[in-house]
């Protein structure tokens, strides 16, 4: 029997690993799997290459429990160890790696560090009191049996194995004998070994798949297929709109599927990430840094061997290949959305209105898509019938909606219902108002104007139909200074909460006797203040700014002026001021019952 002493300089390293990898023990088995795939493997290729002999046979990794002698044990039959190699890649080697992370890790705050570092082998410690490796080599060389409880010293001596392979024992420590529970173990292997590459057995069940729709060709794969692996990731969920297989070896390996899921809330985003796998051994789902931002609210997976097991935050933010990967990702993915939109644009019509989700967010954040997004970003009118890209809706509009600034003024509507009546006055005058309801609508109008300098944006009920584009002015009004005068101070009576500015102007005798307008600024202020910061609640106290814009030449006023009853007069225009304030959305409480009252009144007068 040979004795020794592990080549480590601290005395005892066992407890301070312990101690650094305190909130991810689970981590060990996966170390301790993907170390029995890796044999597994090599044995293979050794096989395919005519240096291993002989029948390879089974090859399946087996997980085992023992509640009496409290071990649990990972046993493959994969290239398996002499023990010259025992000796130098555990005792010197894989000890010598757990050596450099302390060296390189100590006193650093700890929370960066757990979870995000594999220690291999010697992550077994974290949870056993004693590891034994039981091993033989597929060459001719005796099984050798090693051992070693925490401390430095270990033993190795030969011993019999009948089959060719490796047994890791863990005799699992009084802290952690949640890993004697098969439960546990189960909701362990579910989460790290679901897609390793070799079957994986517990309990005499597999517990994954072999060959996960990533890592076959796209060409062999049905949409079917596609649409069942997503169920496999997420059962729960919708089937998705539609997915990028990623597929490249230059310069950097990685393959994966990208989903775009159904999203109907916003706040089901983000619930079910990207997962990142490392030869199909899972890393984590934490992949803010290799994935764009925008691509988050994306889900699926993510593989590539140039991403290291072990991967802490600050390596991979100073990673090139996670910046080139990062960069593909997107490159990707706008390629793909272009080319469902040349192929086939009534299906991604279709689906716009989940889509246009990451596009726009993809728009705001990354400057690289919102050039290839110009082309596919798309709007809808307000009547739900026609879509246009931005050149189009440009082409459509370029008599009607340029400004005296030579920008173009895109008319859209936030709440079409609500909206009916100013929608109805702009598409009159031959205006196209599209649709922009979503809840990135807002920051995305904004962000757009600063990116596209030749558009500017307005709500369609931003101000009358005639200002809408520029605003003119009044053209000749059928009543004199003293009647706009009049007709002004009986509409400037001050509702609560709402701030009325008044104008009269001679408009087209059909269009509406008053329209309430609230300024684009004024109003877009308001709605940030609604979901943010100290401005915002500065900008909330305000009252509604409102601009009515009363129609001189509509025959109506000719009847009220003529009434005489200054009583009578108040009231008729009181009425036609909230009917308008009504179609805003702006007329509530005390304010709607008096204008119903009023309404029934005038009604029996008339
Ligand atoms: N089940 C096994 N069968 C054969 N060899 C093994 C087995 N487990 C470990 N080894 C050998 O021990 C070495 C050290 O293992 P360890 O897990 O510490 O490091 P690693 O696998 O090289 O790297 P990582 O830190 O990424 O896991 C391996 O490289 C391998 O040569």
């Amino acid at each position: 029997m040979q004795k020794g002493s592990i080549r480590v300089q601290t005395e005892n390293i066992f407890p301070i690993i312990k101690k650094f990898l305190y909130s991810e023990h689970d981590i060990f088995l996966r170390e301790l799997i993907s170390n029995a795939v890796d044999a597994t493997q090599k044995l293979k290729t050794l096989s395919s290459i005519g240096e291993a002999k002989g029948e390879i046979g089974d090859l399946s990794v087996v997980i085992s429990l023992d509640a009496e002698a409290k071990t649990l044990t990972i046993s493959d039959k994969g290239v398996g160890m002499t023990g010259e190699e025992v000796d130098k890649y555990i005792n010197q080697v894989a000890f010598s790696g757990a050596e450099e992370f302390l060296n390189k890790y100590k006193g650093q705050n700890e929370n960066n560090i757990i979870g995000h570092f594999g220690l291999g082998f010697y992550s077994s410690f974290m949870v056993s009191d004693k590891v034994e490796i039981i091993t033989r080599s597929f060459r001719e060389s005796p099984a050798v049996r090693w051992e070693c409880d925490g401390s430095p010293e270990y033993q190795l001596e030969e011993t019999t194995k009948e089959q060719r392979g490796t047994d890791i024992v863990l005799h699992i420590n009084e802290e952690s004998q949640e890993f004697l529970e098969a439960d546990r173990i189960k909701a362990v292997l579910n989460r790290f070994c679901r897609f390793l590459p070799v079957p994986i057995f517990f309990e005499g069940e597999q517990v994954n798949n072999p060959t996960p729709a990533w890592t076959r060709k796209p060409s062999e794969l049905t949409p079917e297929d596609y649409q069942a692996f997503y169920k496999e990731l997420y059962p729960y969920n919708e089937a998705p709109l539609f997915w990028i297989h990623l597929n490249v070896d230059y310069p950097f390996n990685l393959t994966g599927i990208l989903y775009f899921p159904k999203i109907k809330q916003s706040y089901e985003i983000q619930k079910d990430k990207i997962q990142l796998y490392s030869n199909q051994v899972f890393v984590t789902d934490e992949v803010k840094d290799i994935v764009p931002e925008f691509l988050m609210l994306l889900q699926g997976v993510i593989d590539s061997p140039d991403i290291p097991l072990n991967v802490s935050r600050s390596y991979l933010q100073g990673d090139p290949n996670v910046k080139k990967i990062n960069n593909h990702i997107t490159k990707k993915v706008a390629d793909k959305l272009e080319e469902i939109f040349n192929k086939n644009r009534k299906e991604f019509e279709d689906k716009w209105e989940s889509l246009g989700l990451f596009v726009k967010y993809g728009m705001m954040t990354d400057d690289k898509f919102l050039e290839k997004a110009e082309k596919f970003h798309i709007m809808q009118d307000a009547a739900g019938t026609e879509f246009y890209t931005l050149e189009e809706y440009k082409n459509a509009t370029v008599a009607l909606q340029k400004n005296k600034d030579g920008k173009q003024v895109i008319i859209y509507a936030t709440d079409p219902v609500q909206q009916n009546t100013f929608i109805k006055a702009a598409t009159d005058k031959g205006y196209k108002v599209v649709k922009l309801e979503t809840i990135v609508d807002a920051a995305f109008i904004n962000q757009m104007e600063m990116k596209w300098s030749d558009v500017h944006f307005t709500r369609v009920d931003a101000d009358i139909a005639d200002n809408l584009v520029d605003r003119q002015d009044a053209s000749a009004s059928v009543l004199n200074a003293e009647q706009e005068e009049q007709l002004k101070k009986l509409f400037e009576q001050q509702p609560a909460g709402l701030h009325l500015t008044v104008e009269v102007k001679g408009l087209s005798p059909d269009a509406a006797p008053v329209v309430a307008t609230r300024p684009e600024f004024m109003r877009r202020m308001k709605d940030m203040a609604a979901v943010s910061g100290p401005m915002g609640s500065f900008y909330a106290g305000m009252p509604d700014e409102v601009m009515l814009t009363v129609n001189g030449n509509h025959s109506i006023y000719q009847q009220i002026l003529a009434a005489g009853d200054s009583g009578q007069q108040e009231k008729m225009t009181r009425n036609l001021a909230d009917l308008a304030l009504l179609s805003q959305g702006l007329l509530k409480g005390a304010a709607l019952t008096s204008f119903i009252e009023r309404s029934v009144e005038l009604m029996e007068k008339g």
